[in-house]
């Protein structure tokens, strides 16, 4: 059984950016640019907000931050995404998600410039990743596909599960899956026979923000387990960080399994640097970069 190294995964295709983006530099003088939008104080996004702006500029691009306060008005951020669409020197824009209640997340979204999408969550993004055309690709879900490829290269005719139907991950891991060429079934709250679905996975997905949901006997002998849950627990006194796949029963059936801790969460930053050299390059006219 293998336990997939998600860290250890992210840092080199960070070392493969930071390189993309020196060629860059030194073939066209340009920096790529990621602005970062943050409104209000919920402790783990300022945590991943910070880490985004340590990574982006560890990789040799420009990080731009805009905190704003809690009671901003969607209005408020909408103009600032505005002039982040109008600045000619930002390639990226990306709005910390939650928003708080009182902002529509999809209203604020929408108004990114498509190709600034580096999150792939616009409806123009979304759309090309179902059409199969060339678009941005939300972040998560592409970190998944790379782990899972990384035990298994070739996905094709192998049956995946994805467990949860989100917009940030559930669905456009569907589709990544789908553009493998796996034979892909969405699973959710109300699926009949979880288990038995899940136990015909070669691949099974977990995104379903549950903490340990599903079980080691819901998991096919070999199978390739991703788990993309981040769940923050109190256990033992302690506050543990733990996926939606109970990990210990799971990892006995699993042919490879991504722990949490360690798995998923770091390709999420990685695959965010990654969507900005690209969308740079793209916007910038510089051609495909390899990353
Ligand atoms: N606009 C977005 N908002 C959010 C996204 C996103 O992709 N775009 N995803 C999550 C949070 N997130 C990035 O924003 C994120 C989550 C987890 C990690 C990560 O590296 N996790 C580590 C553990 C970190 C810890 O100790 O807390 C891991 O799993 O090993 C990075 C980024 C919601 N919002």
């Amino acid at each position: 059984m293998t336990i997939i190294d998600g860290k250890a995964f992210a840092l080199k295709l960070r070392e493969k950016i930071a390189g993309a983006v020196r060629d860059i530099k030194s073939s066209c003088n340009i920096q790529p640019a990621l602005a970062v939008v943050l409104v209000g104080e919920d402790p783990a996004s300022q945590v991943y907000v910070r880490n985004k702006g340590i990574a982006t500029e560890k990789a040799g691009m420009r990080s731009i931050e805009h905190k704003l306060a809690a009671d901003a008005s969607e209005d408020d951020v909408v103009s600032l995404v505005k002039k982040l669409n109008a600045d000619e020197e930002v390639d990226g824009i990306l709005v910390q998600l939650p928003l708080p209640d009182h902002i529509s997340s999809e209203r604020v979204i929408n108004e990114i410039h498509p190709d600034k999408d580096v999150d792939g969550l616009t409806e123009a993004n979304a759309g090309r990743l179902i059409l199969g055309k060339t678009g941005l690709v939300p972040c998560t879900p592409q970190g998944s596909v790379m782990l899972a490829k990384s035990v298994r290269d070739n996905l094709s005719g192998l049956n995946a599960v994805v467990v949860g139907r989100s917009i940030l991950v559930g669905k456009p891991l569907a589709m990544l899956l789908l553009a493998e060429n796996c034979t892909v079934t969405m699973a959710h709250s109300r699926t009949k026979n979880l288990d038995e679905v899940c136990r015909e996975a070669d691949i099974l997905c977990a995104a379903v923000g549950r903490p340990r949901m599903v079980e080691g006997r819901w998991v096919k002998e070999g199978a390739t387990v991703i788990d993309v849950g981040i769940n923050r627990i109190e256990e033992d006194g302690k506050t543990r960080l733990i996926g939606d796949v109970d990990f210990d029963s799971a990892k006995e059936r699993a042919g490879a399994i991504t722990p949490v801790p360690g798995g998923v969460g770091p390709m999420t930053i990685a695959c965010l640097l990654r969507n900005t050299v690209i969308a740079a390059a793209r916007r910038r006219g510089l051609g495909a970069v390899e990353v």
